[in-house]
């Protein structure tokens, strides 16, 4: 099993540590309006929102890809900053999913794509073989490394994007919207497979039933604000907020009697 949890140093941090973060465009559009947010290690927490809420805008603060507001970043103790040194760590530190595994998916192999970041950080041979087999193993696609990724199902193409993020031992790991475009068994067996993680896991998502699968907090972000933050359960029994935030559960869906469920099958 992969031990990451407790490999990184300053294990006392908390994964992730953000404070005061206020952020606009160059175009003068306010997307962050003083966030703050903690989430201990080994958590999983997620973070939803209306469109144009600001989720993708603090992710990508997340790993530095945007700077130059007010506030801090810290992951596992290392405050983000633009240091090339501090950035490939930190870009180590956290590894973001994003919604198309297209995006992050070009080389020939499934392992060669999952190679291709523990290659860039200096890993060769025995090492980096065993680090592959390794992340591929927590996705379930171990028997698929010799395949072209692009000759995969959808659902297995995000798997293996999964993989390429864990072959880095992230700090935290963040999807962006995990269950899009999966069928009701992808959808499933990607839950599982994410439950197991031995990781920090934030997850951006529009999906409330996977939100309350999967995370026992979630974190609602609106116009730049962080407006809840709770149990996903008590968040997603509450009709009133959800609807001030323009977050919708699927028709006949009820979170307690969902609530209830999970639990028996936990
Ligand atoms: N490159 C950009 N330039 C200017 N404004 C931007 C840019 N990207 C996002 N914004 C604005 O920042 C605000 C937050 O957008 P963001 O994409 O972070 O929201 P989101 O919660 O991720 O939305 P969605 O659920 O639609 O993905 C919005 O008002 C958006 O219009």
């Amino acid at each position: 099993m992969i031990g990451y949890v407790d490999t990184v140093p300053g294990a006392a941090a908390p994964s992730l540590d953000v404070r005061g973060v206020r952020f606009s465009y160059p175009d003068g559009q306010v997307a962050l309006r003083g966030v703050d947010l903690t989430v201990p290690r080994g958590e999983r927490v997620a973070l939803l929102g209306p469109n144009g809420a600001g989720k993708t805008t603090l992710v990508l603060h997340l790993n530095g890809i945007l700077a130059g507001g007010d506030g801090t970043v810290t992951v596992g103790g290392l405050t983000v900053d633009r240091d090339r040194n501090t950035l490939a760590e930190i870009r180590r530190r956290v590894g973001i999913v994003f919604q198309d595994p297209d995006d992050q998916l070009f080389l020939p192999t499934v392992a060669e794509d999952v190679a291709f970041g523990p290659a860039n950080l200096g890993l060769r041979g025995a090492e980096l073989a065993a680090r592959v087999t390794e992340a591929l193993d927590a996705v379930g696609m171990a028997e698929h490394r010799d395949r072209a990724p692009q000759h995969l199902s959808f659902g297995q193409r995000r798997r293996v994007a999964v993989a390429t993020v864990l072959a880095m031992r992230p700090e935290i790991l963040v999807l962006d919207e995990p269950s899009s475009n999966l069928d009701p068994a992808a959808r499933r067996e990607l839950a599982g497979i994410l439950r197991r993680l031995p990781v920090t896991l934030l997850m951006v998502t529009h999906d409330l039933p996977y939100a309350l699968e999967l995370c026992d907090r979630s974190v609602i972000l609106d116009t730049g604000r962080i407006v809840a933050d709770g149990a996903t359960a008590q968040l997603l029994a509450d009709g009133e907020l959800l609807a001030r935030h323009r977050l919708e559960l699927p028709y006949g869906f009820d979170p307690a009697v969902a609530a209830r469920q999970l639990a028996g099958n936990g």
